[in-house]
């Protein structure tokens, strides 16, 4: 292996294609088409909304909605939907309840502590399904992420969907039925038929422990279900676990819109290289600000690449031994405008 190296680039560079073209791509993830604009969403493809304050731009907010067939909220995070749907109903000064009764989530998941019995009742009269999962040894991220899996991959659950409607809690264990079911489900199918693409807000930032247990998810979904791609989105960041081997980055312009600002500069600021679970040789970036090449990083050692950012005008390269947490920084207003292009 050769030596270490970290390389500083100009703020704005064009990668060379030959060089670029030699890269062992596994792994291509475009800013735009796969998080903003989901264009070619899948059948299971879930916006889910954990339970922190939405402060998202109404206009993003439609657009990450709409772009995904399926809604989900844990437990208190259906507060947080009902009160932000509330607001923009204000803010748009509408009358009537239109906002609220136009983004009713699929399914309402958790041990239903946090929901208020208002908010249960307003979703429960439209039809929207509500399962209870008592068990003590998850959280409702997790219950949460195992219904997506369910509902995009199971019979046997989407059966209970059909049919047992009027049936308490669809007929499902409400303690771990859920669990059960998934592990059923892996027990049949090495591997499962239906990829899910799984954009969650609100799981980053807040409370210290639920923001650990956010990012444990994220390594969880990459060993237990690779069927699963989970991408986290706060105000701030776009965050995700970039797999080892190597991934290509893309953020060039979205197509056809009518702007001459340009995507990455005006909407994308700072990115990390964080290798959170464990120490990760980054063995080759090209594209950052500082590109680095077979460099050992960890936290114990108090070596992270944080404050990088990308350099190269339209995409990056990242290679790794081991999967490594990524957030790419973006700039919510700057993205509503591209959005309501
Ligand atoms: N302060 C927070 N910071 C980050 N994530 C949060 C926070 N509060 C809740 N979440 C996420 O939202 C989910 C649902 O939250 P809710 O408050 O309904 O349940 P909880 O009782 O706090 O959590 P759980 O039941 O999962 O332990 C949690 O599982 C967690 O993933
Ligand atoms: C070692 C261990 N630590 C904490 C909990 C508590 N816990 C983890 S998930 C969850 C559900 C919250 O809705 C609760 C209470 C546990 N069970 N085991």
């Amino acid at each position: 292996m050769s030596e270490e190296q970290c390389i500083e680039r100009e703020d704005r560079f064009d990668i060379d294609e030959t060089v670029y073209r030699n890269f062992n791509i596994k792994n291509k993830i475009n800013i735009w088409h796969d998080i903003f604009n989901c264009s070619q969403a899948q059948v299971g493809d879930t916006l889910l909304i954990l339970n922190q304050r939405i402060d998202t731009p109404f206009v993003v907010f439609k657009r990450l909605w709409e772009a995904r067939p399926i809604h989900v909220c844990a437990d208190g995070a259906t507060n947080r939907l009902y009160e932000y749907l509330q607001e923009q109903q204000k803010f748009h000064e509408l009358s009537g309840d239109v906002i609220r009764e136009k983004y009713l989530p699929d399914f309402i998941v958790g041990d239903l502590d946090s929901i208020t019995d208002d908010v249960r009742q307003y979703y429960s009269e439209r039809g929207v399904v509500i399962l209870e999962q008592h068990s003590q040894y998850a959280t409702d991220f997790t219950k949460c992420l195992k219904l997506i899996l369910l509902n995009a991959n199971s019979k046997t659950f989407n059966n209970f969907l059909q049919n047992k409607k009027q049936e308490e809690n669809l007929g499902i264990d409400s303690s771990h039925g859920l669990l059960d079911m998934c592990d059923d489900l892996r027990q049949h199918h090495t591997v499962l038929p239906h990829r899910v693409n799984v954009l969650a807000l609100g799981a980053i930032g807040g409370r210290f422990d639920q923001t650990i247990n956010s990012i444990t998810e994220l390594y969880n979904a990459r060993r237990d279900n690779p069927e699963m791609t989970l991408t986290f989105l706060t105000d701030t960041d776009i965050i995700m676990l970039v797999a080892s081997g190597g991934t290509s980055i893309e953020y060039s312009n979205p197509p056809l819109l009518p702007t001459n600002k340009v995507f990455r500069d005006y909407v994308l600021g700072n990115c990390g290289l964080l290798p959170i679970g464990e120490e990760v040789i980054v063995s080759q970036t090209y594209g950052l600000k500082w590109d680095v090449i077979n460099w050992p990083s960890s936290i114990r050692s108090g070596r992270v690449s944080s404050n990088n950012r990308f350099a190269s005008r339209d995409k990056c390269y990242i290679e790794s031994d081991r999967d490594i947490v990524m957030n790419i920084e973006y700039y919510p207003d700057k993205l509503a405008e591209y959005v309501s292009m």
